[in-house]
């Protein structure tokens, strides 16, 4: 890179528009969406699709409810022109879907794109030229005056081709390409040039694309040069203006929802932002950017990750595992206060109610995800994403102290080890650490009676290094009478700090989990944890766990 940059470039000067509207504006309903994936997506592959894939592609696009969709360059290579031809005999467009084709303003290439469309129900022809000041310098050679005759010459030749095959219902597009960078007065004199020679009608309107092939400058400079020609364009009312931003500068996305805002009735681009260079805008960004909105997108994405499998199969290109919405990694947090609060705020979150998760922009079952990648533990962890995972795939709730516990032996681990730890190895972690009985004391059964005073007795049959031994306690409760039979048998002095209990699964497959914090000097205390049918012999067994883990840790 150099130094001073100013000598090698310039600021873009959008237009000049001190009484712009759209910053006040809100979006409120979907834009008509027109996926290029097809046609500009295509261009930009390293392989462009076969047939057959467009053809799978294509009815991935109609069934997440495209009603506009580009398919193809048919007078550039027999493959479009092929795939056209099969959409069209084998009756694969459904009636309220239009298929688009584009052409350069070029007789032969426009007669050879209406050949293809013959027989369609509709179509939309969509022709463009460069209208910029360079492609005037340097690739055409020519001046305004020049490109605006290719403009409407070209408008001209569409016009009578297109008569000649009255089966199809037209619509006509024109895009002066390079709008981004064209002087914004010579843009709208080219494009009211086009729809005189077309002659639209509020019926039928023409499509007037103003493409922003090169971004240029921050999006709000899009965002004035489509307001600038939305209030100028003569015929407004016969024209769906419709915008077609790339991302050179990373942010296509918010080009396309200011230039919405702006005034545009129309979006182009394609499925997670495939395209030429650094791609067309994202659709399902936008579409679903809308829908966090409370605003109807009108595309279905609740099955995002087949969506994004069958387009990153098609493309042979990846979706970045941070790309919003779809990535891998987009709704799984690491960090130890991201899961916190996440896990409480999945807890508290109510199905008919307004969506409040806290750094969860959107319910990912919304998109047919699921939780499961929501909370993922690594060294970054703490006990809230333990916790969790443990709860989801363990059935266990943890009691507070007991999750702080155990989130630094997780820590310890993932130190060690430095990678991820997946649920079932939490799970596992936990078992070996808390749920392991002792070697030496395997517990047969234990009978409890009522005796004065309301206290209980509790008399315990163990088998302890492998010879029956029978204990006894007394204590205001069966679970205390045990601590105390357990206590006088070991010698240790033993208390009940806190007893959590809960029942995982249902009818007859239920089994009950104890966790008991007991005191086992002035200054300790040790968890005991235990599952067992019986809640009683699940105490027990929490009870010599805990004792089994003071002696061993
Ligand atoms: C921003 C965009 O995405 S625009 C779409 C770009 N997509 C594509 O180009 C993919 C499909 N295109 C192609 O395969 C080829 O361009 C074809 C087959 C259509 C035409 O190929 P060729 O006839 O070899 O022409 P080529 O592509 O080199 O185009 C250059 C010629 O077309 C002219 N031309 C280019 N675009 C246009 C246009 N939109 N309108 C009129 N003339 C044009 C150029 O001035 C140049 O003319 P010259 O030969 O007299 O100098
Ligand atoms: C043909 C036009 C719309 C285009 O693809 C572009 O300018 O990026």
């Amino acid at each position: 890179m150099i130094s001073q940059p100013h000598t090698k470039y310039q600021r873009f000067e959008g237009v000049s528009l001190p009484d712009r509207q759209w910053p006040n504006k809100h979006i409120t309903h979907a834009p008509i969406w027109m996926s290029t994936d097809l046609r500009d997506g295509n261009q930009a592959l390293i392989d462009p699709m076969s047939i057959e894939t467009k053809l799978r592609f294509f009815k991935e696009l109609v069934a997440i409810g495209f009603k506009q969709i580009e398919v193809g360059f048919p007078s550039a290579s027999d493959i479009d022109f092929n795939f056209v031809r099969l959409l069209i005999e084998k009756n694969h467009i459904p009636d309220d879907v239009t298929i688009e084709v584009l052409v350069q303003a070029r007789f032969d290439l426009i007669e050879r794109t209406v050949q293809s469309l013959r027989g369609a129900k509709q179509a939309i022809l969509h022709m463009y030229n460069p209208v910029a000041p360079a492609f005037r310098d340097i690739v055409y050679k020519t001046d305004k005056a020049g490109v605006k005759h290719i403009a409407t010459q070209g408008t001209a030749w569409v016009k009578a081709l297109t008569a000649q095959a009255p089966e199809v219902d037209w619509t006509y597009q024109y895009s002066p390409e390079v709008f981004s960078s064209t002087e914004i007065d010579f843009a709208k004199e080219v494009c009211d040039a086009v729809v005189e020679v077309w002659q639209p009608s509020a019926d039928k309107k023409i499509i007037i694309n103003l493409p922003a092939t090169v971004e240029m400058n921050t999006p709000n400079t899009y965002a004035d040069q489509i307001e600038w020609m939305h209030r100028h364009l003569n015929r407004r009312e016969h024209i769906v203006l419709s915008v077609h931003p790339h991302n050179d500068r990373g942010t296509a996305v918010a080009a396309a929802e200011l230039a919405v805002m702006a005034g545009a009735d129309r979006v182009e681009g394609c499925l997670f932002g495939n395209g030429e260079r650094t791609g067309n805008v994202d659709l399902v960004t936008l579409a679903i950017n809308l829908y966090t909105q409370g605003v109807n997108p009108e595309l279905d994405f609740s099955n995002i990750d087949k969506i994004r499998n069958l387009v990153e199969e098609c493309n042979q290109l990846p979706v970045h595992p941070r790309h919003p919405y779809a990535g891998e990694l987009v709704f799984t947090a690491f960090s130890g206060s991201h899961q916190d609060a996440i896990k409480k705020g999945l807890a508290v979150q109510k199905a008919d109610e307004l969506w409040q998760v806290p750094y969860l922009p959107i319910d990912p079952a919304d998109l047919g995800r699921s939780y499961d990648a929501v909370v993922r533990v690594n060294s970054q962890s703490g006990k809230g994403g333990v916790s969790f995972l443990l709860e989801r795939e363990g059935g266990l709730q943890l009691p507070r102290k007991l999750q702080i516990e155990f989130s630094k032996i997780v820590q310890q681990h993932n130190d060690t080890s430095g990678k991820e730890m997946s649920a079932s190895e939490i799970v596992s972690l936990f078992e070996t650490t808390y749920l392991r009985q002792p070697d030496w004391a395997e517990f047969i059964q234990c009978q409890i009676n009522t005796i004065e005073g309301n206290q209980q007795q509790i008399d315990i049959q163990l088998k302890v290094h492998g010879e029956h031994v029978n204990i006894s306690g007394v204590g205001n409760g069966p679970i205390d009478a045990a601590c105390h039979a357990v206590s006088q048998y070991t010698q240790t002095p033993l208390e009940i700090v806190d007893y959590h209990e809960h029942a995982i699964g249902e009818g007859s497959g239920v089994t009950a989990v104890c966790y008991l914090e007991l005191r086992t000097d002035n200054t300790t205390t040790r968890f005991g944890v235990a599952k067992d049918s019986n809640i009683m012999t699940a105490a027990i067994k929490a009870i010599l766990g805990g004792i089994h883990r003071q002696v061993t840790h």
